[in-house]
């Protein structure tokens, strides 16, 4: 047994043998006294419980989505389930939304680094919430991960603080502070410094058990018994899936002796087949939801990835596809009226634009383009938003302070009947738009920067003044793979060529040599981008598509301990 010093921290001969881990648990990352405090025994014991008791679930729902994959590839269209038209046609409604989270009109979103965290949780406004974020945001190698871990905790605990050497300056949190909302990883993601009976863990256990296991008690204490934690809930396909955590909230509720309908989840809708599950998650969950989010990004990418064998399918450039094509106006109305029918949120998304520090006019027609969005979701019916950055509070604050007043929210007042004749076909209709030349060198350009980034730790980076995460770099590669498997001609600039591998190779190549111009030789030699090209450029010419960037990126970013880094 590792013995603790007064102060929490491993005695020296204890650190040596490293982690004191719970039986059957094996930690492969790197010591650290820190990352010690989180990964205690009784922590890893009750991830390593979450694991035994839902690894066989995930198991089968992962394979329920290769099987779903097999029929949308052989040419089925994604639909409403004829086996749960009751939960859908029936009268239920969700847990009364607890009084902590009525009003969430502006959510700030960002990584889980020490100082976003302390400068999101100040960023000033009178109502909003924090999220913090092991997912799209986060590049998740192990280092980002138990730093967040140890982040967040001492967030909770009010004891969080970052000394900025180069400037000098002291961050910690104000009086008043956001609410705090985390979003684990997806299901699919492994966690590879963690072994559990010999496999390596289940990601978003790891993320949810650690975090809830050090935090739960601060919440019952700061927010009042039944009110959080609080968890936003990534990429879900299907009903399934949510209520894999709905048994883990109960179970985790259980252990810790609070009250059932204490953790609050947010589902995010951002696969192509969760649109047609709406009703069906939230049912699974009606205890512990707090509504839905149009996880716009990576809905698009899912779009693309759902119709990878459909060439009639095809998306124009990446920038052409935003809310008002009636496919994605449609899904989020839907989940407006699906969301306040059952008595909860339905958040809108994320605008990408981001503040332009050196260019005032680029910057006014940026803060124009995210006020135009947040006044279309506010009107539509959406209850709150995202902002990806301080800079942008005011000016959406005052948007849906404008729109909705002092009402916390609009579950009761914008009901959105008008969307209960939404089809199949309004939800999968089409986008429309041109494919240019120019859209395949940005994708390019941007995915090449973005897995550049991500193997080095940074998961959200700012790319030609708009925010770029994995979701959005999603979409670069995906479409970039469909143009090419399909050999699409690119004629929306009336260049009329056709995409084929010899071209692509011809585009990575003056594509890196462009990025190499902006930012420099010596960044760019210091940087990943070779290596991020590689990948980047296997994954849009691979036959088959990868499921996912991330997943295939990660064995990169993998390093077991002592020494070397390891393929899973
Ligand atoms: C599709 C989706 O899933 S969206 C959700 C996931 N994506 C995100 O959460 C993106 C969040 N945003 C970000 O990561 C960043 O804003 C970026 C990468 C887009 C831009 O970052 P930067 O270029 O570093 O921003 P910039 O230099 O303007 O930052 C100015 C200040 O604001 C802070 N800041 C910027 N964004 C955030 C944020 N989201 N949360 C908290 N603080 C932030 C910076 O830390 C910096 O603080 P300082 O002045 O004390 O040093
Ligand atoms: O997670 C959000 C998205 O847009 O993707
Ligand atoms: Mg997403």
């Amino acid at each position: 047994m590792m013995s603790l010093g007064t102060n929490g921290y491993a005695s020296p001969a204890a650190r040596k043998m490293g982690y004191d881990v719970a039986e059957g648990v094996d930690i492969r990352g790197r010591y650290d006294e820190e990352f010690a405090r989180i990964l205690t025994k009784d922590a890893l014991r009750f991830v390593a419980e979450l694991q035994r008791e839902f690894r066989n679930h995930v198991k089968y729902a992962m394979e329920c989505r290769k099987e779903a994959k097999m029929r949308y590839n052989a040419g089925a269209l994604p639909g409403f389930d004829p086996a749960t038209r009751c939960v859908r046609e029936g009268d239920w409604a969700c847990a009364a939304v607890p009084p902590a989270v009525a009003d969430r009109r502006v959510e700030i979103t960002g990584p889980v680094e020490r100082k976003m965290i302390i400068n999101a949780l100040n960023s000033g406004a009178k109502v909003f919430m924090m999220h913090a974020d092991f997912e799209d945001a986060l590049s998740p190698s192990w280092e980002n991960l138990m730093r967040g871990q140890v982040n967040l905790k001492d967030a909770v605990d009010g004891t969080i603080s970052f000394r900025d050497q180069a400037r000098n300056r002291v961050y910690k949190l104000n009086n008043q502070i956001a609410k705090l909302f985390v979003r684990p990883r997806g299901w699919h993601l492994p966690e590879a410094h963690i072994f559990i009976d010999g496999e390596p863990a289940i990601g978003c256990l790891v993320d949810f058990g650690l975090y809830f296991y050090h935090n739960y008690a601060a919440f019952c204490r700061n927010q009042g018994a039944g009110f959080g934690p609080f968890f936003y809930l990534p990429k879900m396909e299907h009903s399934r899936e949510a209520r894999i955590w709905n048994n883990v909230f109960d179970k985790a509720e259980k252990m810790a002796g609070i009250e059932n309908g204490s953790i609050r989840a947010t589902v995010l809708i951002e696969t192509l087949p969760a649109v047609f599950q709406m009703d069906e998650i939230l049912y699974e969950l009606r205890d512990h939801s707090v509504g839905l989010n149009c996880g716009r990004w990576d809905y698009i990418f899912s779009y693309v990835k759902t119709f990878q064998a459909h060439p009639d399918r095809l998306l124009p450039d990446r920038v052409q596809v935003g809310m008002t094509q009636h496919f994605m106006r449609s899904y989020s109305d839907l989940l407006i009226r699906t969301c306040h029918r059952r008595g909860v949120h339905a958040m809108g998304g994320m605008a990408a634009q981001i503040p332009i520090r050196d260019d005032p006019a680029a910057n006014e027609v940026a803060l124009e383009l995210v006020k135009k969005d947040k006044l279309r979701e506010v009107r539509a019916g959406h209850d709150g938003t995202w902002a990806a950055h301080p800079g942008l509070i005011p000016a959406i604050m005052e948007v849906f302070n404008s729109n909705m007043g002092n009402a916390p929210n609009q579950i009761q007042t914008m009901k959105r009947e008008d969307a209960a004749t939404l089809t199949e076909e309004d939800l999968l209709q089409r986008p429309r738009g041109v494919r240019t030349m120019e859209g395949l060198r940005l994708n390019t350009r941007v995915g090449i920067q973005y897995v550049a980034a991500w193997l080095t730790g940074t998961g959200s980076v700012p790319l030609y003044n708009l925010m770029e995460d994995a979701a959005t770099a999603e979409i670069s590669r995906v479409q970039n793979w469909q143009w090419l498997k399909y050999g699409v001609v690119l004629d929306g600039d009336g260049l009329g060529v056709k995409v084929s591998l010899d071209l692509f190779g011809r585009v990575v190549e003056e594509e890196m040599a462009r990025i190499e111009r902006e930012i420099g030789r010596e960044k760019f030699n210091k940087g990943m981008y070779k290596e991020a090209s590689k990948i980047f450029t296997r994954q849009c010419t691979t036959p088959m598509l990868d499921d996912f960037l991330t997943l295939d990126a990660y064995n990169n970013i993998v390093i077991h301990h002592p020494k070397g880094s390891s393929r899973l």
